[in-house]
């Protein structure tokens, strides 16, 4: 299984552009897509600082990237953004669509502890595969100027990898999480 990210998507924004990617995760042992907003660039050997977005319940790698118009900023700063999928996905394991908050689309960037749960290892996804993964094969990002953001499941993502792992990310940027328990 292919572990190298392949293009799936490329569309033109605010002179850069966003690519769509798919990759084998070995973390979470399955297929994973995710998208990288590229700023346009002046000079080939240019390396653009990264920001991470990390999405909520329900999201994929699209939404972001459709709905936010966040190029705008990104373009205008030099700034790539990284938007990863929510959970891992096509895995079939028994429930794991029954509710919209657990599960697929609900990854909560932690890892699991329950056997039945182990592909479930986002934190790992994003904290270590990932990171790496785009190193080693997107020399115009520079990831070691990372920052980190995202809104709601994705903020409290964002926050707590955030504080976890100081040395690794310049910024966090968090929306307000608020989660209603009936
Ligand atoms: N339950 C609803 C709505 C799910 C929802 O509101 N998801 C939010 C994130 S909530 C916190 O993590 C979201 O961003 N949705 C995607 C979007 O593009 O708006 C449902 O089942 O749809």
């Amino acid at each position: 299984m292919e572990t190298k990210p392949t293009e799936i998507g490329s569309s033109k924004m605010f002179g850069g552009y966003n690519k769509r990617y798919k990759h084998f995760s070995p973390t979470l042992g399955c297929s994973m897509t995710f998208h990288i907003y590229f700023p346009p660039s002046s000079s080939p050997s240019h390396k653009f600082p990264i920001l991470y977005w990390l999405s909520g319940l329900t999201c994929t790698d699209e939404n972001f990237i459709i709905k936010s118009g966040a190029q705008r900023a990104a373009s205008a700063e030099g700034v790539a953004l990284i938007a990863p999928d929510t959970s891992p996905r096509g895995l079939n394991v028994e429930g794991e669509a029954d509710s919209w908050d657990f599960g697929v689309g609900a990854g909560f960037y932690l890892n699991a502890t329950q056997q039945k749960w182990k592909n479930w290892r986002m934190y790992d996804y994003v904290v270590k595969e990932l990171p790496k993964l785009l190193s080693e094969n997107f020399p115009q990002l520079d990831t070691s100027k990372a920052s980190i953001s995202g809104h709601s499941m994705g903020g409290h993502g964002a926050l707590t990898i955030y504080l976890k792992n100081l040395d690794k990310y310049k910024v966090v940027a968090v929306e307000i999480l608020i989660y209603f328990i009936d």
